[in-house]
């Protein structure tokens, strides 16, 4: 299973938060990555964390004010990026743009969708994964898991019934380690999630309950 940790623009610290998650993984085996605001990215990546990006731009090296290019956050250290997230959506010309921009940096990619047919769609484009989260449960610390399992099984027939070569994750309210083997369970190749680890007192021990069914 992939954890794949977004820290939004949360307030937490993210280099604490990668150094915790490098040594959960590290202990336990278990692949964990860090997504930070974008001017974090070379502080995370020197954690020696997996760094991902939370979005790069469908640009490539030119005039792209205020754009994240897929190149420059491969130079800061990030290996992967999301793509389409539901807090920051793209227009499909737009993220089969970023798949390209992703690809010129020799990223993985993971495409947000809100649900199966969406999740149909951006499997269609061929990322190295996609991710299943519906809006309504982001934040809410109810897991995607135990609201609507139906979704998740859903979402990975759909990915399947396109390209059975894409791994589907499912993300809104996960955190605990039962959330994470719920999402096993239900054919996802891993989680996506936020607020259980930015927002925890103490990420090191939200990150070992997290991975434990795992480990
Ligand atoms: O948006 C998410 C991950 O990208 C999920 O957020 P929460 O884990 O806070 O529900």
């Amino acid at each position: 299973m992939f954890v794949l940790v977004n820290l939004k623009a949360y307030p937490c610290d993210p280099v604490a938060v990668a150094t915790a998650a490098h040594e959960v993984s590290d202990a336990t085996g278990v692949r964990i990555a860090i997504a930070p605001q974008a001017a974090r990215l070379s502080a995370v990546a020197d954690t020696g964390v997996e760094t991902w990006a939370q979005h790069v731009s469908p640009v490539e090296h030119g005039s792209h004010t205020g754009s994240t290019l897929a190149e420059a956050a491969a130079d800061a250290g990030a290996v992967g990026t999301l793509l389409n997230h539901s807090e920051n959506r793209l227009k499909l010309a737009d993220l089969d743009a970023s798949l390209d921009a992703a690809e010129r940096a020799d990223f993985e990619t993971i495409v947000c969708a809100n649900n199966p047919d969406q999740i149909a769609a951006a499997a269609a484009l061929d990322p190295d994964a996609v991710a299943v989260e519906p809006p309504e449960l982001i934040g809410t610390g109810t897991p995607v898991s135990k609201a609507d399992p139906d979704i998740v099984r859903d979402a990975v027939d759909a990915a399947a019934a396109v390209d059975d070569s894409v791994d589907v994750l499912c993300g809104a309210g996960i955190s605990t380690g039962e959330d994470l083997a719920s999402a096993q369970d239900l054919g996802a190749d891993g989680v996506l999630l936020a607020s259980g680890v930015a927002k925890a007192d103490d990420p090191k021990a939200a990150l070992e309950d997290l991975v434990e069914p795992v480990a």
